[in-house]
């Protein structure tokens, strides 16, 4: 769990981390059914891990739900002299799927916040009509508890013959 600010709103999330390994995968799907957003990360020192992207996008396809919010993450930019990867070559697949994209650290924390609070950003604008769906009842409900408050001062001791509003 973890509790971060976006647009002045505190959000708290829920962060699972699942199993690359292949024998994990049973596993693994169970995880897609409740996410929200899914980091896709491959690793910029492995074109294996990149090239298995396809295959987790396939996956997440398959078993997450619809309208499931996905970026796509190059990890390990600490690494330059070990890359095999592109930056082009992570912005070129993103594009291909519709996805922002990002190259992090997490050994020097790079694009880390950024990449969490743009996934959270994206989540919240795909639930935007049910929170604003649940403003709009909220504020219906003070409309209403004002109305009636209203109705009570009529009702109250200039109108009545009661002397305390007790
Ligand atoms: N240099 C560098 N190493 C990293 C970075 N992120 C993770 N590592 C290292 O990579 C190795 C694997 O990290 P994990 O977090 O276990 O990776 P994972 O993808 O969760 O692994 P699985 O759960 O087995 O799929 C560890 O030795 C980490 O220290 C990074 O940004 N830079």
């Amino acid at each position: 769990m973890k509790t971060i600010e976006v647009d002045g709103i505190k959000v708290r999330i829920q962060i699972w981390d699942t199993a690359g390994q292949e024998r994990y995968q049973t596993i693994t799907k169970q995880y897609y059914r409740r996410a929200q957003g899914i980091f896709l990360v491959y690793d910029i020192s492995s074109e294996r891990s990149y090239q298995h992207i396809m295959k987790w996008v396939s996956d997440v396809d398959e078993y997450a739900p619809e309208g499931v919010q996905k970026i796509l993450i190059g990890n390990k930019a600490d690494e330059e002299q070990k890359r095999q990867v592109g930056r082009e070559q992570g912005q070129q697949l993103a594009k291909e799927y519709g996805m922002d994209f990002y190259e992090t650290s997490a050994c020097t924390n790079l694009n880390i916040k950024e990449s969490f609070t743009r996934l959270t950003e994206l989540v919240l604008q795909a639930h935007r009509k049910e929170l604003d769906g649940l403003q709009t009842h909220a504020s219906n409900e003070l409309a209403l508890a004002e109305l009636e408050e209203e109705d009570g001062k009529a009702e109250g001791p200039a109108n009545s013959s009661k002397t305390c509003w007790c």
